[in-house]
Formats: C-alpha cells, structure tokens, sequence
C-alpha cells in the first residue's frame, strides 16, 4: 500500500504554537498506519514572503503554500487539515511587513496610495494576503459542522459561565432599516452561460466598463449598494439614541472577511463618532496619511511624526469628543483600547455571541460591563442577533446543562454569496448609475448610487447549491433531526434560492424528514424555542448565516466555537477538516510569551484528525487508519471525562500537557484494542511508558511555566525556537521517538 498524505497547515498565532507540539504525536502515531502528515505553512508571514519571493535572496524565499493547497482540492485524494489562521486587517498586514523588516526580509511598505505601476504591483501582491485570504481558497465545498455528541456532553457536564439576563436588559442590535444592502438587493438566475460587464454609468451619459464577469449557467447573480449618507446618518442617529439613553455605543463589522466594504463602514464609523476631531484636523490628517479605515489606532500612529505639543493638542481633542459622544464599548479598557480602534478587534460572528453570552453586556472605561447598543450596520443578518437578545430578555440565559443544539450546514463552496464578493465590490467615486448587462447588452440589474456609496455584486453557482441542498438532506437523515432552510422572503437573493431548493430537494429522499423553509427571524426564533427544551434544529443556511451561526451556538452551547467538527467535503470529491470554526486567539499568544503557559485548546483539532483518518482509512481501505481514528476519538472522549482540557492559569495543565494526555489515552486505547493485533503490540510499550512516566512528564510540563518564553517572532515564528517552548519534557520526547 502507498502512502497516503494528510496535509496539515501550519497557520498563525496559538494555532501554530500548538502544532510544535501536537503535530509530532499525530505524526508518530500516522506511521503506523502509512500515513504521513505533511506541514504544510500558509502563515501570513509565508503568506507575504512567497508573494515577494521572486525580489528576496534565494535563502529567504518561500513556497506559495496556499496555492499548492488550492490547487490540491481540485484532487480527489484531497485530505487536509486545515486550523485557524489570520486573516489580517490592514494594521496587521503592516505589522507583519514590520515584523521582517526586521528580521531581514527586504519586502516593500504597504502602499496605501499607488500611483505607479510598480506601486500597484505592489499594492496587487498585498491585496492577496489581505483579509480572509486562506479560507475562500481552500473551501471548495460547503460546511458541515457540529459538536460531536461527546463534545456536548462534556460541556452538560461541565457547563461553562453564563451571564444573567434581565427583563430590564436595554442591550439591543440596532440596524439600517433603509439604503442598506438588504433594501437594495436585486438578483436573477443566468438562464445560460455567459459574460456579463459591470459597468458605471456617469452623468454625463459616458460609461465605464468595471468588470467583465463569466458566469455559469443556473448561476445566481445578486448586486446591491449601501448608501454612504444613509449609513453616516446612521451612525449619527444611533449615537445620539445612545446618548440620550445613557447606553454604551459599539459596532459590530466584519471587516476580515469582507475585507473590502467593511473597513469602509468601519472608516465611518469613526469619521461620525469622532466628527469633531476630524473636522479640525481632516486636512492635516490627510498630509500625514491617517486612514480612518484602519480605526482611530491610524490617527495615534500617525501623529506621532508631529511635534510633542500637536500631538497633545489631538489627543485632548479626540479625549473632548468622549464627553459629546455616549460611552464607547471598550476592546481593552486596561489599554484604553476602544471599539474603534483596529477593524479586526471587534468581529461581529464571535463579538455578538460573546456579548450574548455575557448578559447582554460589554466592558466600559470604567472595566465594568454594561448594557450596549450594539450597531451592525446592514439589517440582512443583523436581526438575528436583535431577535436572539430579545429571546434572552424574555427567557434568561440559555443554560448549557440543559439546552439542544444547532449544527449547521452551510452554503461556502465556490466563494458563494457576499464572501466572494472581494473583487467586485466598488467604493462609488460620483453620482451615476451602477448596472450590469448581459451579453446581449440587457440590464440585468441597475442602481442609482451616489459619491461614496459602496455597491456589490455576489455570485453564487448552482453545483454549489445542489450539492448544500443534498448535505442538507444527509445531515437531515443521519442526525434524524429537523432541518430548516434559513430563506428570507424578502430577499431577491433568497427568492432565486428558494427556487432551486425546492427543485433540488425533489431529487432526495426526503420522506420521513422534517425539512422546512423559513425566514431568518422565524427560524431563529423556532431553532431558540426547540434550543431551550433540549431539542435540536439543523440550520441550512448561505454563507454569511453559516459563519455568523457557527460561532454563536457553539458560544452559548459550548463556550467557544474551538471544540466544534467542522467538515468540507469537497466538490472534487477530497475532504478539508477544518479545526473549530473560531480564530487565532491573539490573547492566547501574548500569555505565552508573558508566562509560558498556552491555553489553547485543540480539540478542534482531536476531532478533524480523527475524521481526516477515518476519511483515509475509507477511500484506501486502510483498517488501521479506522482504527487510529475510532481511539482517537475514544482518547478524546477520556481526556474531556477526565478533565485534561488546558486550563487558564499559569502552572496548570496547559495546552502542551492536554497533548501529553491524549497520546497517553489514545496508545491505551490502540493497546487495548482487538482488531488488529499488530497495532495493539506496537502501542502497547508506549501506552506502559506513558503510564508509568506520567507524573514525571506532567511535572517537567508544569517546571517550565510562570517565567516568559522566547518565540523569536511574533508573525514569521522561528520553528526550533518555539519547538524548544513547546516540547520542554525530556521524557515525554524520547518516549513518542521509539515508535
Ligand atoms: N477559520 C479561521 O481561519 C478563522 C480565523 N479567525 C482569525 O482569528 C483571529 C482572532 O479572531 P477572534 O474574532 O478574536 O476570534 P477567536 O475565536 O480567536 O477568539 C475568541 C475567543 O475565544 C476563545 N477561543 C477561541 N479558540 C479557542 C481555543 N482553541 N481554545 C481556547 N479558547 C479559544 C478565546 O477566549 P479567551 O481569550 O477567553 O481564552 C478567544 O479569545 C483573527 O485574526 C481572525 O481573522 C477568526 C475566525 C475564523
Ligand atoms: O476566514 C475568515 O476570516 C473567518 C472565517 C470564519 O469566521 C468562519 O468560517 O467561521
Ligand atoms: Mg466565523
């Protein structure tokens, strides 16, 4: 028998710190069965480096990981697992460039202004890395994830903190209730394939031609436009609501993954919150290259090229607006880091839910939480979450002991819907006309749009939406669990959806299935009401919901989106396992550093090696991969029974030591096996070893904790040096090297 791969990703953050550690054992133990795992790095620093490989010194260069991913989930043979990873903001691009300065890397600065064509080659080659840039390459299939049934019933067990929620809650969502993306959506499905033009019609009556787009047969085509002064209004409102009210003031983007239009929303937001300061100083601002789009930490970093006394004079200023402006929600009140710092600090699929989790509540100046107006500015999904804070009022705190859950599967494949909408998304230069023709010249659709306006379009292919409706339907039957269709009738995009869902659907099996179509509050609310008496709903639902979603139910359900199972299987027929559906936790980083403990928590990742196992073991009939897989996931089961999930405290069992366990369980579990004598003999001595050396390990894991260790490296990490931080026990080492 060949052997078989697994492509593991080396990502970024606590992710990548944890790899040292945990990749080793998956590594020993995968031998076993002729499985080998191979690293494979999309960091954001390999990510930067091999887009400017061909300008850097042989020694320096670096393989453009992502591609060589990208390309492989074309391959049936596709088996990748794939963990959490940056997805920077332009402040972390710019820290990251920073970073290899630094270390050497002669790499251009981010050219915020291109002029030339070698600065927009430049500023193309960035353009790449920026935002979501790993995830929309890679899933080219749609998602199913979950918590596993053990994974649930540790958290019954062990239920995680909870807020109290008041009847008296004045927390809410607050949203455009006109000139959002939801007012505006117009869609239609291609009847045949074809080249449409996006094209901006001026006043003047002359064209320009934005984009040619290819698109598919049965292909649904949206497009839609925020209005610029709609939206400052706004925001303008909704600060002086909050004022009046005596409630905090937050806004809730995603400006990562909608790396294009909402670091413009965001860039408002802080142009209107702080109008004053910026009227006074907008000129100035602009001489010294202050971009609001990067947050009110782009004002602080630019002026300090002003001298002393005009730096004090702007920061007293942007102090004076605080007493104009309600309470601002704070990011870091220790810091003084605020809502409208960084873009990337605040991300709505994981603030929201943790703000729900917490009663409702975020920390003010003051570092005590309090009620908030939570302002997201599109209504399209933001309703959901009013609808959930209003459950919570009305029913109190969902009880994790206690309650149902809410897988999810998801619409993603082929960058469906508004997460694809990257390069096609324009910022309105003046007043005109936004349309898009067919080929034979046709307008398909068209708005009025105005100076600054931010209009879209959004492309969702049909094999995509055939093969979500038929994941929808398995998932339905495997899990003997009602699923509903999260399809908004009043939405253009969902109208053209819910045509095919219904035609789709005739081609399963449905019958004894409980398979529903609903609106989103109407399907949130009815998943809610089920949640609340044990029971569980499926939501099927596009992209955004899915992403939203599967961080707010596992919040509330499980503490943290970490410990869900996340599965693409992938159009091609490959499968891409992806760790949890949370992020890097940059928090979890900073402690290491501080105090040499990591508490991040892998499970996500126990839980897709085992399916990439299992997934190997089926496609090549490999029976010792099953059976790697069935005690992994049994050692998993043992590890969260037993309590060896990291802890939070510094001296505690850390993340090393919650691996140190689980490949203590998983060789007993190989040991104790009957199935195949060959690899009971083989994992026999090292589950004996573990066994006997256990307090030895766990003491020389605990030893090195409490004093800081050196990663030399933030973004481009120094693989031996953070070896060394994550592999400290001896005798743990050389036990995992004599198999
Ligand atoms: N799939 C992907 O690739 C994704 C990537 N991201 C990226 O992640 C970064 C941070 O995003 P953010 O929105 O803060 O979300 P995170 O999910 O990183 O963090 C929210 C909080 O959840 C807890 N948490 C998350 N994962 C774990 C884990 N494995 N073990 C223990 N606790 C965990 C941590 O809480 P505590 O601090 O209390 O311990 C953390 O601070 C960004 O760079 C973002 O772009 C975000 C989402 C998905
Ligand atoms: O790719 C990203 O930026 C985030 C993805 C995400 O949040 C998710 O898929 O749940
Ligand atoms: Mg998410």
């Amino acid at each position: 028998m060949s052997k078989q791969t697994i492509y593991y990703t080396l990502t970024d953050e606590a992710p990548a710190l944890a790899t040292s550690s945990l990749l080793p054992i998956f590594g020993a133990f995968a031998k076993e069965a002729d499985i080998e795992l191979k690293l494979t790095d999309i960091s954001l620093a390999s990510r930067v480096i091999s887009s400017f490989s061909d300008l850097l010194p042989a020694n320096q260069q670096a393989e453009d990981g992502l591609k060589f991913l990208g390309d492989l989930t074309a391959s049936p043979e596709a088996n990748i697992v794939k963990l959490p990873n940056i997805s920077a903001s332009l402040p972390q691009l710019n820290a990251v460039i920073k970073e290899l300065k630094a270390q050497g890397y002669d790499l251009p600065d981010y050219p915020e202004n291109a002029q030339t064509d070698a600065e927009k080659d430049i500023l193309a080659r960035y353009s790449k890395v920026l935002g979501s840039a790993v995830n929309p390459v890679l899933r080219q299939g749609n998602s199913d994830r979950r918590a596993p049934a053990a994974v649930k019933g540790f958290a019954r067990k062990n239920p995680h903190s909870m807020g109290k929620w008041k009847k008296t809650s004045v927390s809410h969502a607050d949203y455009m209730r006109d000139g959002d993306f939801y007012s505006s959506e117009q869609s239609v499905t291609m009847g045949a394939a074809q080249t449409v033009n996006i094209e901006f019609v001026k006043k003047d009556g002359s064209v320009e031609l934005k984009k040619s787009l290819p698109l598919l047969k049965g292909e649904i085509l949206d497009s839609m436009n925020i209005s610029c002064a709609k939206l400052r209004a706004f925001f303008e409102a909704t600060l002086q609501e909050a004022k009046e009210d005596n409630i905090m003031w937050s806004v809730h983007l995603k400006a990562t993954m909608m790396k294009v239009s909402h670091p413009i929303v965001f860039g408002h937001a802080v142009t209107v919150f702080y109008k004053d300061v910026f009227a006074k100083y907008g000129e100035l601002f602009k001489e010294i290259g202050v971009n609001p789009n990067n947050g009110l930490g782009s004002v602080y970093d630019k002026i300090k090229t002003l001298p002393e006394a005009k730096q004090a004079e702007i920061k007293q200023a942007i102090e004076d607006v605080y007493n104009t402006r309600p309470e601002l929600a704070m990011v870091d009140s220790d810091k003084g880091i605020t809502n409208l710092h960084v873009p990337s600090d605040v991300i709505v699929d994981a603030s929201m839910p943790a703000m729900i989790r917490g009663s409702g509540k975020m920390w003010g100046r003051d570092g005590k939480a309090h009620d908030a107006k939570a302002v997201i500015p599109d209504s399209t999904y933001a309703r959901i979450y009013q609808e959930t804070i209003n459950f919570c009022k009305t029913n109190g705190a969902f009880d994790p002991v206690t309650m149902g859950t809410v897988p999810n599967v998801g619409l993603m494949a082929q960058k469906a819907e508004e997460y694809g909408s990257h390069d096609k998304t324009f910022e309105i230069a003046e007043a005109g006309t936004m349309r898009i023709l067919d080929a034979q010249g046709n307008v398909l659709m068209q708005h009025a749009v105005e100076k600054g306006d931010i209009w879209r379009a959004c492309q969702t292919k049909d094999a995509p939406i055939r093969d979500w409706v038929k994941l929808g339907v398995t998932r339905a039957r495997q899990s003997d669990t009602p699923a509903i269709f999260w399809l908004e009738e009043e939405r253009a995009h969902d109208n053209e959806l819910r045509k095919k869902v219904t035609t789709y659907l005739k081609d399963h099996d449905t019958s004894g299935l409980d398979i529903r179509l609903m609106t989103y509050n109407e399907a949130i609310r009815f998943s809610m009401e089920r949640i609340i008496r044990g029971e569980d709903t499926i939501s099927v639902t596009g992209n955004i919901l899915r992403d939203y979603l599967t961080d707010l139910f596992p919040i509330l359900e499980l503490g943290t989106s970490a410990k869900m199972l996340s599965i693409v299987p992938m159009l091609e027929g490959g499968g891409m396992y992806e760790t949890g559906a949370g992020g890097s936790a940059p928090k979890h980083v900073q402690q290491l550093m501080e105090e040499n403990h990591l508490r991040w928590d892998s499970l996500g990742e126990f839980l897709a090696v085992a399916v990439s196992f299992e997934e190997l073991g089926i496609k090549h009939n490999n029976e010792k991969a099953k059976i790697l897989a069935k005690c992994l996931d049994k050692a998993t089961g043992k590890l969260l029974d037993t309590n060896k999930s990291p802890s939070r405290k510094a001296g505690e069992l850390d993340n090393r030591g919650s691996h140190f366990y689980l490949a203590m369980y998983w060789s007993q579990e190989l040991a104790a096996q009957t199935e195949n004598a060959e690899l009971a003999a083989k994992f026999a001595p090292l589950a004996k070893v573990l066994a006997a050396k256990e307090d030895t390990i766990v003491a020389e894991l605990a030893a090195v904790q409490g004093k800081p260790a050196n990663l030399s490296g933030y973004y481009n990490i120094d693989l031996d040096a953070v070896e060394k931080v994550m592999r400290p026990s001896a005798t743990f080492n050389q036990a995992l090297a004599t198999l």
